[in-house]
């Protein structure tokens, strides 16, 4: 048991938890290298191994059956884990051949499955006789289309073709490779300066940051835990996507403020465009009432908010299901609808995300946010500001929400949102010229994050 590297006993843990009990590897990885005491090179190796092997799960799987002539779904969990995690080391990393097998063959025993370990180092073995590129042939022979990219990209075929057809929307199909190559490749960490708590400014030439690249308030890192910042402890800095702070920067910058604004968040939970908006709402004069309906992310709204005291001027969090907006209540000049979505434009950093929604979760999903819609319009003071925004390119999500929302809602006009974060932007944003406007990993560094702005048309 002692020959087997922390690391590799920590990874195959979490990948073991993430397929029993739905966890999620973002939230437990971080506790288990604690609890194992890791160094932090032995905790950047397990990072890379469980988010690395979730990532290419599904192309692994193809090399695991073609390697064991065995379908992946015939192959019991923990010895699958180990055999994903392998092929990840052998193919990806290009881990020396005898460490990954013996130590995989270790990680099934700890496993409690001592009678797979002939099996795994088997297949481990033929996996490691040929190199990456003769296993990338052979597992795309005889493939084509959409079949062949689920694969080569290691996404869940009803993925690419979402993916596809919101690339064809915008006339860029041709982008479609790119787009699925950018979901396999870890975020680069972003930082946002809160306004009135933190200038980005006078951080960027500090140590630690860089410039960020398209929000204003955005900074970059070189390098180091998040944590160890002062101005992270205190709330003024937050790890933010820049596609996050621009969705957040769309409604609060789209027209100047009036002091004595009131705005709403209609679905904040965790809080973090909620801080965004709290943070240019005291700038500007505004207040901020942010609700979320799941009681545990209402508590994590709260602390986000933390650093705006209690004050009368500071931000309100109420619990609740947003649909209640809907019917008879206070009006509202800036409404944020950050709608409940399939979350595919995030896959970079929710590695095991494209593996657990399915397109059956679609439908319940877009009957809500079209729900959500009706309450954020019918919440809306005349005149007033609405941003839907999704963290999904998915079309039915995005654009057709978009058309739909518009055809009930007479009253509602579709504002030019990319000439609007053309404006915010530091740097020219590839945007199509429509409406709406579309973010993607692949050309733009950010979370595929869809913005719209809706405007109620005064009475
Ligand atoms: C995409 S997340 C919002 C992310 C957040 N704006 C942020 O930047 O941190 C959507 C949130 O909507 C919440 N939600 C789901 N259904 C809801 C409903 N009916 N009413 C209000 N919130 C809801 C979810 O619990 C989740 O916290």
């Amino acid at each position: 048991m002692s020959r087997v590297q922390p690391s590799r006993r920590v990874a195959a843990e979490v990948l073991g938890a993430v397929r029993t009990s739905d966890a999620y590897a973002n939230l437990l990885l971080p506790v288990r290298i604690r609890e194992a005491g890791l160094s932090s090179a032995d905790a950047g190796f397990a990072t890379e191994l469980v988010y690395g092997t979730l990532r290419m799960q599904g192309y692994y799987d193809k090399v695991v059956e073609l390697a064991s002539r065995r379908p992946a779904e015939k192959i019991d969990g923990p010895v699958l884990d180990v055999l994903r995690l392998g092929v990840h080391q052998l193919l990806s990393l290009r881990t020396a051949a005898h460490a990954v097998i013996d130590e995989s063959v270790q990680l099934v025993r700890i496993a409690r499955k001592a009678s797979a370990a002939g099996f795994v180092n088997g297949v481990l073995r033929t996996v490691a006789r040929d190199d990456a590129d003769t296993w990338r042939e052979r597992s795309l022979a005889g493939l084509h289309g959409d079949a062949r990219l689920a694969v080569e990209f290691s996404h869940p075929a009803w993925v690419v073709r979402a993916l596809a057809s919101a690339l064809a929307r915008e006339d860029a199909a041709g982008e479609l490779d790119a787009a699925l190559a950018a979901d396999n490749l870890p975020p680069q960490v972003a930082f946002a300066a809160l306004p009135g708590l933190a200038d980005p400014v006078a951080l960027e030439s500090g140590a630690g940051y860089r410039p960020g690249r398209l929000s204003p308030l955005a900074l970059g890192s070189t390098g180091g835990d998040p944590a160890d910042r002062p101005e992270v402890a205190a709330g003024a800095v937050r790890v933010q996507d820049e596609g996050s702070q621009l969705a957040a920067l769309a409604l609060t910058r789209a027209r100047p403020v009036t002091a004595g604004e009131s705005w709403l968040d209609l679905c904040a939970g965790p809080g973090g465009k909620a801080a965004v908006l709290a943070a240019e709402a005291r700038v500007g004069g505004a207040h901020l009432q942010a609700n979320e309906v799941v009681p545990a992310r209402a508590g994590l709204v709260r602390n986000a908010l933390a650093p705006f005291g209690s004050g009368a001027d500071a931000p309100e969090v109420v619990e609740g299901d947003g649909r209640r907006f809907g019917e008879a209540g206070a009006r509202f000049d800036r409404v944020l609808l950050d709608a409940p979505c399939t979350g595919l434009g995030a896959l970079r950093r929710r590695p095991e995300a494209r593996w657990r929604k399915s397109a059956a979760d679609l439908a319940a999903l877009t009957a809500l946010q079209a729900q959500l819609l009706d309450a954020a319009v019918a919440s809306l003071a005349s005149g007033g500001l609405l941003a839907y925004v999704t963290c999904s390119p998915h079309p039915a999500e995005t654009l057709d929400q978009v058309d739909a929302v518009l055809a009930r809602h007479p009253e509602l006009r579709a504002v030019d949102t990319p000439a609007v974060l053309g404006g915010i932007s530091r740097a020219p944003l590839a945007l199509p010229e429509r409406g709406s406007a579309q973010l993607w990993p692949h050309r733009h560094g950010t979370d595929a994050m869809f913005i719209q702005l809706l405007t109620k048309v005064e009475e």
